[in-house]
């Protein structure tokens, strides 16, 4: 079963689970974006932790029980500065109010399979992109203002570093997401009732080689062969945090998880698709 979209129609799924026995759940829904939070904090507690909670009740009910996989983000490493990050470090410094949703998530998630037995597999998403990713993402929209010839802005840091993300290719994270389905094991639970311990699972799902921001709009440059207007701004206060790195010896291990696609060739792959999705460069985009 996949779950998309506002799913705090508690009534629906709930009759969704009386009619179909769902042995594996994969839970994509989400208020994403780390600077948008500023703009609607509500929205993201709505679908993040309301949303989550009517998921998981609706499971919990479900008999059978099924194994939930969801998606978490490296957001929730916050201000931790020890890189790369660890399953282990810290998650108790979010620098937005998405990052404390999605921990927030993490906490819920812990509580559901403690009560109720329910198999539960958190994945901390880096930086997704790729054809038919989000108009939001940097990568997204960049690619939009280079090809319109408006003027993008690159954050650095206030000691006017770069700021980089552990850019991660979705097909890379799709094999880890199938991956982590085929490794659930079952829910232990049935009709919200434990019957004995069950998995509780967090993995990184990341690339393992941050790149800065400047060097993303490079090779957009080059793969759409048009110098951007670029205009270098100190990191809004919104949220963002100055860079990411994902360890994923756990993933590795544990889902065989080897991500294969570098940024050139994500973006080599992303730009293919935006061209022709949108049409040629002149003309523009919906978005
Ligand atoms: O892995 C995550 O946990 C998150 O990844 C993604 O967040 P981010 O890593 O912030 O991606 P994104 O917005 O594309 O900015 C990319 C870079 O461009 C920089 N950036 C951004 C905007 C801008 O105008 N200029 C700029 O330099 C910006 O500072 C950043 O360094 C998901 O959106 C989020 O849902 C979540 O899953």
């Amino acid at each position: 079963m996949v779950v998309d979209g506002d799913i705090n129609d508690a009534v629906l799924l709930r009759k969704l689970f009386d009619v179909v026995a769902f042995t594996h759940v994969m839970h994509m829904a989400a208020q994403a974006g780390v600077r948008y939070a500023m703009q609607n904090p509500g929205s993201y507690v709505h679908s993040n932790i309301a949303g989550f909670v009517t998921l998981l009740e609706a499971c919990k009910m479900a008999n059978p029980q099924p194994s939930i996989v969801w998606a978490s983000s490296s957001s929730v490493y916050g201000l931790n500065s020890k890189v790369p990050f660890s399953e282990k470090d810290r998650t108790d410094q979010p620098a937005s109010l998405y990052a404390a949703t999605k921990k927030a998530g993490e906490e819920i998630a812990h509580t559901y399979n403690h009560i109720h037995g329910l198999s539960i597999t958190g994945l901390r998403f880096f930086t997704v992109y790729g054809p038919w990713g989000r108009p939001d993402m940097a990568y997204f929209f960049f690619t939009k203002d280079i090809l319109r010839g408006k003027e993008i802005k690159i954050f650095e840091t206030s000691d006017h570093g770069s700021v980089a993300r552990d850019f991660t290719y979705v097909d890379d994270v799709v094999k880890g997401c199938l991956a982590a389905l085929d490794t659930a094991k079952k829910s232990t639970g049935s009709g919200g009732k434990k019957k004995g311990a069950a998995q509780l699972r967090i993995y990184n799902l990341g690339n393992t080689k941050p790149v800065p921001v400047g060097r993303l709009v490079s090779i957009l440059e080059k793969l759409l062969k048009v110098k951007a207007k670029k205009k270098v701004i100190q990191m809004p206060r919104n949220g963002d945090v100055p860079f990411t790195h994902a360890n994923i010896t756990l993933a590795h291990n544990e889902l065989g998880y080897k991500p294969t696609t570098d940024l050139e060739m994500g973006l080599k792959k992303f730009v293919k698709w935006y061209v022709n999705y949108y049409g040629s460069k002149k003309k523009k985009s919906a978005w």
